[in-house]
This record gives structure tokens, sequence and C-alpha cells, in this order.
């Protein structure tokens, strides 16, 4: 049986430091590196990435949207990029959000948990807004499969709150919808150590959350470094306790840097360094 991926995750941020970089390529970022919006540009961006951080990084986040852009030969890419990433010894999040009914679900969760499925991740990034119930067939296949899931609790972008902050009248605790994802992962994550496999998204961005029960004994990516205006500094104050757990995660802080992949190294270990530091005061 595989090891569950947050024991698997566990081990890659106690030996590599907690960092996630996205392999985000924003036509922006193709222009900035002197490559064309095509697929050649693409293949070049994202083999660029991964050449010079899996063998560093925790984990490299894939953003799905940029390369289904592109259509099938994007998917080409991103199979590619996976594959690669993941034998070079880093944890690869699939960053697509999905969220169904659940029997489409378990459609999804078949693409991207399934082994020896083309798109097979290490993780997935899902959303509960359908409800949390609906993500199952997600939750069941990872479980066998040793795959893990980061369920959108508190999003880093400022109009997440009309929906993570709304409050149920029916929950007798009167929780907002974010701090009732974080309640489920909390029971799937019970009793595993040295975590449980199923992650929330927490943003970077969101300034104190000691209102919220971080302690979900589970991962929490954290987006908004960088590019959305969130600092290394900021974690200790916006996740407490739970900072131990966070993998932050930036992806045009680091890939601004690019195309050298000495800079895109330079630039990757700082944001590590730094996040080591604020870590360690906390
Ligand atoms: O799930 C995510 O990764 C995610 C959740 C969230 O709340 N906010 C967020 O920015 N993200 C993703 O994280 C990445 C952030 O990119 P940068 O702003 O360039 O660092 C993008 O790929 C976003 O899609």
């Amino acid at each position: 049986m595989t090891e569950p991926f947050g024991s698997r995750l566990r081990r890659a941020m106690d030996e590599r430091g907690p960092l996630c970089v996205g392999i985000d390529p924003h036509a922006s970022l193709l222009a900035d590196w002197g490559l064309n919006d095509d697929i050649a540009g693409l293949e070049r961006f994202s083999r660029t990435v991964v050449e010079a951080l899996a063998d560093r990084v925790a984990v490299l986040k894939p953003q799905s949207a940029f390369f289904e852009r592109f259509g099938s030969r994007g998917i080409a890419v991103l199979e590619k990029s996976v594959e690669e990433a993941r034998a070079a010894g880093a944890l690869v999040v699939m960053d697509a959000k999905r969220g169904d009914i659940g029997s489409t679900m378990a459609a999804y969760a078949s693409a991207f948990l399934e082994k020896g499925s083309p798109l097979f991740s290490d993780a997935l990034t899902v959303s509960p807004y359908l409800g949390y119930g609906s993500l199952k067939p997600a939750v069941d296949l990872a479980r066998e499969n040793g795959s893990g899931l980061f369920v959108l609790a508190l999003t880093s972008n400022p109009e997440g709150g009309e929906v993570q902050h709304a409050v149920r009248p029916e929950d007798t605790a009167l929780r907002n919808v974010g701090a009732t994802m974080l309640a489920h992962l909390a029971e799937e994550n019970a009793g595993e150590t040295p975590m449980g496999s199923f992650g929330a998204v927490v943003g970077a961005t969101l300034g104190d959350l000691s209102s919220y029960d971080l302690d979900i004994n589970g991962p929490l990516l954290a987006p908004g470094i960088g590019a959305q205006g969130a600092t290394p500094a900021d974690l200790p104050g916006v996740f407490g306790a739970a900072v131990h757990r966070v993998v932050p995660n930036v992806s045009r802080g680091v890939l601004r840097h690019g195309p050298e992949i000495g800079s895109l190294r330079a630039s990757s270990d700082l944001f590590a360094e730094q996040i080591r530091a604020a870590v360690a005061s906390a």
C-alpha cells in the first residue's frame, strides 16, 4: 500500500522545507521569458520550472487552467510535467479546483487520483461548495490510493468572504461555512500520524485567523505570498500554532525570475529561507 500523502508530505516538508511553488504559465510570464504564447512556449516554461525546482522544493503545484488554455496539447504538456516533477522527487498538487455532484466527482477523482491515470498526481485541489459530502468519492479514492486533497476553506481572494463567511442558522455552533469545512477536515484526519492527508486551502492574505480552529491535523495550503501581497513574515500572525503544518505557495513571486534556472533557484531558495525563519520564530 502507498504511504499516505500526509506522511509523505510531512517528510518532504521536514527534509526540503514546506515551500510549494506554482507552475502557472501566464501568457504575460511566457512573454517576459521571451517565449511565444503557444504550445512550444508552454512546454519550455514548464520544463524549465521542473528542471529548476523539482529536486529542491517539497511541492510543485501546476495550475491546470494555464494548460487547459491550449486544449489537448496543453494537457499533454501538463501530463509530462507532472510525471517529470514526481520523478525528480517533488510531490505534485494538481491545482484544478474540481467540485461537482458526487457521481461526477467520482470521475474527477479517477482522472487525478487513480493510479495509472495520465494525470495521476499526489494530491488535488477541490471545491466543497456543492456541499462537503459531494467530495466523498474523492476522499474515498484518496484514502485507498495514498493520495491527498486540498479543500478550499478560506481562499486568498477578497471575494471569497461572501460565501466562506456565511453563517448557517442550523449550525448550532454558529460556525461560518469556512469553519465548517475545517471541522469536516479535522474529522477526516482524526487519529492520523504524523498528520492526515486531507488539507485545507487557507490564504496567507487573510490576517489574524485566531477565531478559526486551524488545528485540523492536516496540511494547510497557503497561497497569496508574493504577487497577492502576503509575505513569509506574515505566516505566524495568520496561522498561529498551526504554522508548522502550513505549506506556503508562491507562484508568480518565483516565476517572474525566469527563465534562468539559477535565478529561479535563487528566488525559491530565498523564499524557502524566509519561510524557515518565520516558522522557527513562531
Ligand atoms: O488553490 C489554490 O492554490 C489557490 C487558492 C486560493 O485561495 N488562492 C490562490 O491564489 N490559489 C492559487 O494559487 C496560485 C497563486 O498564484 P500567485 O498569486 O501567482 O502566487 C494560483 O495558481 C491560484 O489559482
